[in-house]
């Protein structure tokens, strides 16, 4: 048995009025982990998740989800997969307890099995458990979908745009209750556009655009694959110029006193730029650096692409 917990190789899409979403996908998203899969609107991540989730229906590839191929095994994959859609879509006149059960018996699951109650406390929503649905707030709705999409138990999570609409609290604990069920063995699948968030959340990164996989790499090595640091150095006095023979790209702001150098932290280090500053005779008075955040992979990525 395939030990990914999904399994993609050379996966198209082609919508029916001639839209080319994907131009053949390979991706593994092994078991365990918090997988990010980021990219612009329209980029083609949605098509993806809503072929695993059988929503949609592929036009070339192959997709396998915990080692059942989506053809040739579809109950088992489908079994394997809860998915978080991007809209919010359920009858209203259901409560979150009616809306579960409906669920669990869709997917076959007999009354004692069931974990519904559980799964609304998981969600911070048992005082809600017999309201109407379309009384709930939007990050209320959000986390029934996320329960919904855990009735039937299964190894794999899929998040699309889980926190859009939901505010920062609901989001801090939407993405605590996202840990909890990762570090409990649920492997997790989520886009956003938040990239600070997958920065934090993810372990594993893929950045898809125009249908193409860009980028696929760990988060950490993503990020340190991003290059540039960029280092600020406040003068006690004014220049008139960046001073000569500095080793890297320097700017200085309107002040005359805010020197911004801009070097490769693979070559160079901020211990180097900071020697030939003081060596050129210049009175430092504070310093800070920062490095490149996922914005500028994905900016650097998305534009070449
Ligand atoms: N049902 C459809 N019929 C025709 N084209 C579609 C359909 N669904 C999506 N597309 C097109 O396929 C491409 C990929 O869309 P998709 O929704 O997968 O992107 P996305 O990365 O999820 O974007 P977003 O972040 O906006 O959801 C887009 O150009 C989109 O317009």
């Amino acid at each position: 048995m395939s030990e990914a917990a999904i399994e993609i190789s050379g996966l198209e899409k082609t919508y029916a009025g001639g839209k080319v979403a994907l131009h053949g996908i390979d991706l593994t998203i092994p078991r365990g982990s918090i997988f990010g899969l980021l990219g612009p609107n329209g980029a083609g991540k949605s098509t993806t998740i809503n072929i695993l989730a059988g929503l949609v229906n592929k036009t070339g590839g192959k997709a396998r989800i915990w080692g059942f191929d989506i053809d040739e095994h579809g109950r088992n994959a489908k079994r394997s997969i809860g998915v978080v859609p991007q809209e919010i879509i359920f009858d209203a006149f259901f409560t979150p307890f009616e809306t579960l059960e409906l669920q669990a018996g869709l997917f076959g699951i007999a009354k004692a099995q069931r974990r519904t109650m559980e799964l609304l406390r998981a969600v911070r929503l048992e005082d809600k458990a017999h309201a109407y649905s379309r009384t709930l707030s939007g990050g209320m709705k959000r986390r029934l979908l996320v329960a919904k999409a855990l009735v039937h138990n299964p190894p794999v999570l899929v998040l699309d745009e889980p926190t859009a609409g939901v505010d920062i609290e609901l989001r801090a604990l939407l993405w605590e209750y996202v840990r909890e069920l990762n570090a409990g063995g649920t492997t997790v699948v989520l886009t956003t556009h938040y990239l600070e968030e997958a920065e934090a959340l993810c372990d594993r990164i893929a950045i898809i655009n125009h249908g193409r996989v860009v980028a696929n790499a760990d988060t950490r090595s993503l990020l340190a694959d991003a290059g540039d640091k960029v280092l600020v150095v406040t003068l006690a006095d004014e220049l008139a110029a960046v001073p000569v023979g500095v080793p890297c790209k320097a700017a200085i702001d309107s002040s005359g006193r805010v020197l911004t150098l801009t070097y490769d932290k693979r070559s160079q280090n901020a211990g180097q730029i900071l020697a030939h500053i003081t060596a050129a005779g210049l009175q430092v008075v504070d310093v800070s650096t920062q490095d490149a955040d996922l914005e500028d992979v994905f900016l650097k990525l998305t534009a070449s692409a």
